[in-house]
């Protein structure tokens, strides 16, 4: 038996627009989600979700995630059990941790010998399988811990700030969102594509503001992004209220984070600040929730 697991993570910059090679920062979050993978006589996976064999409908990541493993071993005996710190569907990346941990757990189990950017790789074509589009970030970050640029995987630094989360209630899923862009991005294509690309700018603004540990101009720049992210359909009228609340208790900058239309928001705020902006995400409406970023990424926990 094989225990596995991986980090979500959080986007400073970049979401959707990293989807078309914009640039985009994102960060590995302590939250994680363990993968438990033994050898059975059939395939059974069991998660809050319930329990189920290969299947596309009620575990897509993992059913994917088993059928691009049979790329490198037999894998048609194996029982997957799941349990996860982070709130499903809701920006953390949930699904991308899910993924990579499962990957890894198999890896392990049937010794096939995949390299950490093996498995970053195999995760973002299981995202890709599943969502019908996806960037290689999620799974990326949720591969390798830390903070990262991407696409071009350059490593950063980013210390001495507070990260304050809020959910909140959320109906749609990543790969609606996603295809949502796609569609407003076929009928204007000039004025979206100048939105994306303009969030690719911001990114590369903030990468400069990160290295320097600037956190004013990072707060800045993260809520132009929010702007642009609700420009193109994905924020929320529960998103907006705690962004704004989080802003008016004093964090550097509030945005939404993954894939919108609900779910999570972060703020970044002085340490000093971060009781009053969560104090301020829960009269809001939010859940607030406290972690840390983390280098920690998928890792091999058991084996037995
Ligand atoms: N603990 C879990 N148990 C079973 N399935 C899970 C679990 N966590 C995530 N999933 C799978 O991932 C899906 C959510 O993925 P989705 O990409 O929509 O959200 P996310 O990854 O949390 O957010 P984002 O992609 O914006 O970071 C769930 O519908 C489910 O299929
Ligand atoms: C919305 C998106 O940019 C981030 C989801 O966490 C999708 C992706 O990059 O795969
Ligand atoms: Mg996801």
């Amino acid at each position: 038996m094989i225990t596995s697991s991986a980090p979500g993570k959080i986007y400073l910059f970049g979401e959707h627009a990293v989807v078309y090679g914009e640039n985009a920062i994102c960060c590995a979050i302590e939250l994680r989600t363990h993968v438990q993978a033994e050898f059975n006589d059939h395939i059974e996976i069991n998660s809050v979700l319930g329990r189920s064999g290969l299947n596309f409908e009620k575990h897509p990541y993992v059913s994917a995630a088993i059928e691009r493993m049979k790329e490198f071993a037999p894998v048609d005996g194996v029982k997957i059990n799941i349990n996860s710190e982070l709130p499903v569907g809701s920006g953390l990346g949930s699904s991308a941790a899910l993924t990579v941990s499962t990957i890894q757990a198999l890896n392990h189990l049937f010794h096939c010998g995949l390299s950490l950017e093996q498995i970053a790789d195999l995760g973002y074509n299981v995202e890709w399988d599943v969502q019908g589009n996806a960037s290689p970030t999620d799974t990326y970050v949720s591969t390798m811990g830390g903070v990262f640029m991407l696409p071009s995987r350059r490593k950063l630094e980013l210390n001495d700030c507070g990260i304050v989360i809020g959910d909140t209630k959320k109906n749609s899923s990543t790969k609606k969102l996603v295809t949502n862009v796609a569609e407003l991005k076929n009928r204007f294509p000039e004025i979206v594509t100048s939105i994306l690309s303009t969030i690719g700018k911001i990114t590369y603004c903030g990468e400069y503001s990160v290295c320097n540990g600037d956190y004013e101009s990072i707060g800045k720049l993260m809520n132009i992004n929010q702007g642009l992210l609700d420009s193109i359909g994905v924020g929320s009228l529960e998103l907006s209220q705690l962004i704004y609340s989080a802003r008016s208790k004093g964090a550097y900058g509030a945005k939404l984070t993954g894939a919108g239309g609900g779910g999570c928001m972060i703020a970044l705020a002085d340490a000093s600040k971060t009781v009053d902006v969560s104090d301020a995400i829960k009269s809001a409406g939010g859940v607030p929730i406290t972690t840390n970023i983390t280098d920690k990424g998928v890792v091999v926990e058991t084996k037995r």
